[in-house]
């Protein structure tokens, strides 16, 4: 009988929606990376020190555009780093002149290059009802930072402690909750009608807490917020594979050399942007869904954002497994690649 699956897929081009690109040498070797398959990415702030201002997001993206391949139509969307000290007004300036397309939120200590984030929520009240006014997302990293919270509670406690009162008080803020692990996460997004969105990450499609700790430690798979049991991962597919426009690709694509990882305190954050869309591609048709695979990737965020879907498209081809090289080289050391654990057979079309 004649296998009646598809071996080829084209899509509109994806965009990533939580992308680090770091800076210097690293930004230099993975800016390529992510450009070879996608139009744009939020491109997060996080870096030592954090883009805050409009002017230093405005430096940062011309840093990018110069690590860019000669060519490439790659657009880095910016973000600024949401401090106590943020001004308002450089806040809408940046989002007047097209600058920054949203603002990001780290809870102070939550995760990596944080501690200039938020401790006094209320302080940054005035930056929030700004955002509200003007139709700026705000991007959050969802954990509490209360060391009495088991590491992985920390993202259904955020939901009641953090988010609920921010979107109680400022109900017409737009808010995306990056990277959620937890099928708390995914309920909470389902039952809110309005305002509210949520990034997926490829890795948290594919892992559970298992493959991190179970048979040997695995520095590789080490991210934050940190994998969850294996029903929070199956919840995560099935919100991707949904089509729900609310849930949307972020790759947090989050490269760190071996030698940071592979240390008695390793850094948190996986490097997926070479092979996310093989890796979706063979999430999406395990779950029968390889036709949803172009609103995950390439529709919801857009519209979310309120940008148009790309106009250029890609193409995914079945075949024989794909690979991938196990770390690339970069000036400031190895970046190993994400390991799905199982064998990729799709692959984007040169
Ligand atoms: N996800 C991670 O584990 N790490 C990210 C930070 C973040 O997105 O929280 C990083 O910048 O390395
Ligand atoms: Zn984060
Ligand atoms: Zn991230």
């Amino acid at each position: 009988m004649k296998d009646a699956r598809p071996t080829s897929i084209t899509l509109r081009r994806p965009d990533d929606w939580h992308l680090h690109l770091r800076d210097g040498a690293m930004l230099d070797a993975v800016a390529p990376e992510s450009a070879r398959h996608f139009g744009r990415a939020i491109i997060m702030p996080n870096l030592v020190p954090p883009v805050v201002t409009a002017a230093q997001a405005e430096a940062y993206r011309g840093r990018i555009r110069a690590a860019l391949p000669e060519g490439s139509g790659f657009t880095p969307l910016m973000t600024l780093y949401l401090t106590e000290e943020t001004d308002p007004e450089d806040v809408r300036r940046a989002h007047r002149d097209g600058i920054a397309t949203a603002v990001k939120l780290y809870p102070a200590g939550a995760t990596t290059n944080s501690a200039s984030g938020v401790r006094d929520f209320d302080k940054v009240r005035p930056v929030l009802e700004t955002m509200a006014e003007i139709g700026m997302p705000l991007c959050v990293h969802g954990e509490v930072t209360d060391g009495a919270i088991d590491i992985f509670d920390r993202e259904a406690a955020f939901i009641d402690r953090v988010l609920k009162p921010i979107r109680r008080k400022t109900p017409d803020l737009r808010i995306v909750m990056e990277h959620v692990t937890t099928a708390d996460a995914v309920d909470y997004v389902r039952d809110s009608p309005r305002n509210l969105a949520a990034t997926i990450t490829t890795h948290h499609l594919i892992i559970n807490r298992n493959h991190i700790l179970a048979g040997g430690i695995k520095p590789h798979y080490y991210c934050l917020p940190v994998a969850k049991r294996e029903r929070h991962r199956v919840a995560l597919v099935q919100a991707a594979v949904s089509g729900d426009p609310r849930f949307f690709l972020g790759t947090d694509s989050a490269p760190h050399s071996d030698p940071a990882k592979l240390q008695p305190c390793g850094c948190a954050g996986i490097f997926t942007a070479p092979n996310t869309m093989s890796c979706l591609a063979e999430v999406f048709e395990a779950a029968g869904r390889l036709g949803a695979l172009e609103a995950f990737t390439s529709l919801n965020g857009p519209r979310f954002y309120k940008l148009p879907p790309n106009e250029e498209t890609i193409t995914m081809v079945k075949g024989d497994p794909v690979t991938y090289p196990e770390r690339i080289e970069t000036g400031d050391g190895p970046v190993t690649l994400f390991d799905p654990g199982f064998a990729l057979h799709w692959r984007v079309e040169d």
